[in-house]
C-alpha cells in the first residue's frame, strides 16, 4: 500500500498531510506545527494542541516525520507533494522536482525569504527521508500566470518584465483549492464574479472570474498589498528611498518590511490577530483598524476589476475564525450587495450574507491540493 505526504510550510506553520494514493486522495492523517519560535504547538486534526517548546521549520519537519509514522501503518510513501511559494515566470503547473528545477528554485529565494528557503529545504529533507519517492513542487504563483497584462505588469521600463520584475501573486494553492469548492457545490457562483480574501498569517486577495484569477493583491513578492502579521502590505517606493538614503542596508529594510511591520510592527504587541482582537491597548485597535481598511479598499479594487462581484469568500486563520473582522469588513458595504447575517457570521457558519452578494466561510486546504496533484503524477 502506498501513501502521498505533502509539506506546506508557510510563514508561522508546518502543515502536512498524509493521504492513500487515489484519484481523489483519501485523507489519512492532517496536521500542523504551529506558532513558530519560541513556544511551538503541534496540532493533529481532531485532537489538541501540544506545546513542542522552541521549533523553527527544520525542527517542525523533525517532529511531523515522526508524527506520522502511525499513519503511515507500514505505507510506502511513494510521492512527496510540495508548497513552493515562488514559481517565478517559468512554472505554471506542478513539477517534478528534479535537480535542475530545484537550481531554478534557488535562485527565487530572495523573493520570498520567508517561505522559499524552508519550502527547499523541506524537499532537501522529503528526498533523504523517502529516496524511493518522487518530489513534487505545487506553486503558490501558478494559479496567476494567466493574469492580464495590465495585472501582471509594473510601470517601468519594458525590460524589467521581461527579466522576471512581474506581480506573480501567491497563495495559489488556497484559490485553487476555494475555486475547487465552488465548481462542486456553488456552480453558479464558479460562472460568476467571485473576491477570494486569504487572511492568515500571509494574506491577500483574489479576483476570480469563472474559476480564473485575474486579479490579486499580492505583486513581485509576499509583501505587497494586504499588511500581514509582520508583513507591511502596499507600501510607496519612495519610503524604501527614504531608507536606503537614512544609510539602511537591503538585509535591515528586508528585516523590516518582512518580520517588524504589519501588525505586529503596528501594534507594537503581536503579529496574531487572536492577541489583538482580546488586548484592550489602542494600538493593538489601531492595528486591527488599518487592517481592516486596507481589506476594504482592496475589496472596492477587486469588485472594480471584476465590473461587480457575484460572491465574497473568506479563508485562511483570520478569515475562517474572525467572525469580528470578517463582520467589520462587511458594514456598510451595502453597494456592492454585501451584508452580514449576523448570527450566521458569529457561528462562523458556511453563508454569512444577508444581501444579494453570497458571502461565504470555507475552510482552505492548500494540502488537498497539493496531494491531487501528486496523485495525478503517481497515476498517469
Ligand atoms: N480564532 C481566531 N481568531 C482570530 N484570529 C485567528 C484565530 N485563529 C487563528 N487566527 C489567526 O490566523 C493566523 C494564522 O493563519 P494561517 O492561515 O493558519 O497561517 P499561515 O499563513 O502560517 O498558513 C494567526 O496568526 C492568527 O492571527
Ligand atoms: C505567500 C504567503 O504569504 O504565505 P503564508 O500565508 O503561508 O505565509
Ligand atoms: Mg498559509
Amino acid at each position: 500500500m502506498s501513501a502521498i505526504l505533502t509539506l506546506n510550510a508557510g510563514s508561522s506553520s508546518v502543515k502536512f498531510g498524509v493521504y492513500q494514493v487515489a484519484e481523489e486522495p483519501v485523507l489519512l492523517l492532517k496536521g500542523q506545527v504551529e506558532n513558530l519560535g519560541p513556544l511551538a504547538r503541534m496540532k493533529l486534526q481532531g485532537g489538541a494542541a501540544e506545546e513542542i517548546g522552541p521549533a523553527d521549520h527544520a525542527v517542525a519537519l523533525h517532529e511531523i516525520l515522526h508524527a506520522i509514522q502511525p499513519a503511515l501503518d507500514g505505507r510506502v510513501v511513494m510521492g512527496v507533494g510540495h508548497r513552493i511559494v515562488h514559481g517565478g515566470k517559468s512554472f505554471g503547473e506542478p513539477e517534478v522536482l528534479t535537480e535542475r528545477v530545484l537550481a531554478k528554485l534557488r535562485t527565487l529565494e530572495q523573493l520570498a525569504p520567508l517561505h522559499q528557503p524552508h519550502n527547499l529545504a523541506a524537499v532537501y529533507a522529503a528526498q533523504k527521508e523517502f529516496p524511493e519517492s518522487v518530489q513534487i513542487g505545487c506553486f503558490d504563483t501558478a494559479f496567476h500566470r494567466g493574469h492580464p497584462f495590465v495585472n501582471d505588469t509594473f510601470a517601468l521600463p519594458r525590460k524589467y518584465y521581461e527579466h522576471g520584475v512581474r506581480r506573480y501573486g501567491f497563495h495559489g494553492l488556497s484559490y485553487d483549492y476555494i475555486t475547487s469548492c465552488l465548481r462542486h457545490d456553488w456552480p453558479d457562483l464558479y460562472k460568476g464574479r467571485v473576491v477570494v480574501a486569504h487572511l492568515g498569517n500571509g494574506a491577500s486577495m483574489c479576483a476570480i472570474r469563472g474559476g480564473q484569477s485575474v486579479g490579486s493583491t499580492m505583486g513581485f513578492s509576499a509583501l505587497d498589498g494586504l499588511p500581514m502579521g509582520t508583513r507591511c502590505g502596499q507600501l510607496d517606493p519612495g519610503v524604501l528611498l527614504y531608507l536606503m538614503a537614512q544609510g539602511m542596508g537591503a538585509d535591515e529594510i528586508s528585516n523590516l518590511l518582512y518580520h517588524d511591520s504589519g501588525l505586529k510592527g503596528l501594534s507594537e504587541i503581536s503579529h496574531d490577530m487572536r492577541t489583538l482582537l482580546d488586548s484592550d491597548d489602542p494600538r493593538a485597535a489601531q492595528a486591527v483598524d488599518y487592517y481592516v481598511f486596507r481589506i476594504r479598499r482592496e475589496l472596492g479594487a477587486m469588485a472594480a476589476i471584476l465590473g461587480g462581484i457575484d460572491g465574497l469568500v473568506f479563508c485562511g486563520g483570520i478569515g475562517e475564525h474572525a467572525a469580528a473582522i470578517r463582520a467589520r469588513v462587511l458594514e456598510g458595504m451595502e453597494f456592492l450587495g454585501l451584508a452580514e447575517n449576523a448570527a450566521a457570521n458569529a457561528a462562523s457558519e458556511t453563508r454569512i450574507g444577508a444581501g444579494a452578494t453570497e458571502v461565504l466561510v470555507i475552510p482552505t486546504d492548500e494540502e488537498r491540493v497539493i496531494a491531487r496533484s501528486v496523485a495525478d503524477a503517481l497515476l498517469a
